[in-house]
């Protein structure tokens, strides 16, 4: 969405100052870590980091789906000015499918594997939309199918009778289906080979654009990210250690080591050799963050102030980056 505009719509999703935790026999594992984040109406955000970043953890705490021993610790979750830890359960049913919905990861093997398509489809109408008919809540099922380009014969098919690609599709008219403003996607394509991948993807692109639903894309994989979506948010040991525009992910600018090492990490297909230096090291244990820049012990410009120093969120060139290489103002 673009910033000319003097009148900034409001956005679908703010996060102010998130933290979410883990109780563990261990002590506290700090899956989330003070995140704020703003989007807006027709906006695909990304969300990338390794694996164990936070990036699920972050998705279910915007649902309200945390697993039963982690922990809000902190800050506010508003969908369309909402702050969905304000709702009781009743309201939070409610809300959740109309105005957010969720494609979880594996989401396709997530399927009843007992009922059919359309009963499945089906069963959201009847609880969220009691007054709905059966013929007018068939003629919608049918309506999903070929909004996500499924001969509507299949509502008749059981889940194993479909392709992979074709379950993933199902589950995305689900999340779709009561057309909520807010859809979270936890790596919706990563079980499924290259091609359907790309038609998954090219099918969410063209859904979002037709509806204007905002998006929360999480995935690993960065070169994905960057060409799906407007703004991403690259998360490590459960902090945003850069936000920026995806047009500007290239070498060229300046970035967070982090960020870095990952567009280091993605092979340029039209380079005539190949040089993937990978980020050494491994990620921190979230029970024992190291002190200073959790990022500091496998970062090649460390210097002594990452050791011991956080650093702040800056404004670099129109990104947020939070390292101590950079000096520019402080924006929160
Ligand atoms: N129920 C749990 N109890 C304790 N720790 C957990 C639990 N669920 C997740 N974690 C830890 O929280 C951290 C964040 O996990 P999360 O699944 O959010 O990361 P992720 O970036 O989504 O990873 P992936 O891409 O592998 O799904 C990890 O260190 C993980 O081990």
């Amino acid at each position: 969405m673009s910033n000319n505009n003097q009148q900034q719509p409001a956005p679908v999703l703010e996060l102010r100052n998130v933290s979410v935790g883990y109780e563990s026999a261990h002590g506290m594992v700090q899956a989330v870590r003070n995140v704020s984040l703003k989007i807006y109406p027709n906006q695909i955000v990304g969300l990338v980091g390794e694996s164990g970043s936070g990036k699920s953890t972050l998705g279910n705490a915007i649902m309200a789906l945390l697993k039963n021993n982690a922990v809000l610790l902190g800050g506010e979750v508003l969908v369309q000015g909402q702050d969905v830890y304000k709702l009781n359960k009743k309201e939070l049913r409610k809300f959740r499918w109309n105005r957010m919905s969720m494609v979880f990861q594996s989401a396709m093997n997530a399927l009843n594997p007992v009922l059919t398509v359309e009963e499945q489809i089906a069963d959201v109408f009847t609880y969220h939309r009691p007054a709905m008919s059966k013929k007018e809540i068939y003629d919608k099922a049918v309506a999903l199918m070929k909004m996500v380009s499924i001969d509507p014969k299949h509502l008749k098919s059981y889940p194993h009778e479909l392709s992979g690609g074709m379950r993933q599709r199902v589950v995305i008219a689900i999340a779709l289906a009561l057309e909520p403003d807010l859809v979270i996607m936890d790596e919706p394509t990563t079980a499924l080979d290259v091609v359907v991948q790309k038609s998954i993807l090219d099918k969410i692109k063209e859904l979002q654009r037709e509806k204007g639903f905002a998006v929360l894309f999480v995935s690993h994989d960065f070169s994905l990210v960057a060409e799906l979506a407007e703004k991403v948010a690259i998360m490590y040991a459960g902090r945003f250690i850069e936000i920026t525009d995806s047009k500007k992910l290239n070498l060229l600018e300046r970035h967070h080591p982090y960020t870095e090492g990952l567009l280091g990490a993605i092979p340029e297909l039209t380079a005539e050799t190949v040089m993937i230096e990978g980020i050494p090291g491994n990620p921190p244990d979230l029970i024992n963050l190291p002190t200073g820049c959790a990022y500091h012990p496998r970062c090649k410009y460390a210097f002594e102030s990452c050791k011991t120093i956080h650093p702040v969120e800056k404004n670099v060139d129109g990104r947020l980056i939070a390292c101590h290489l950079y000096e520019e103002e402080v924006v929160r």
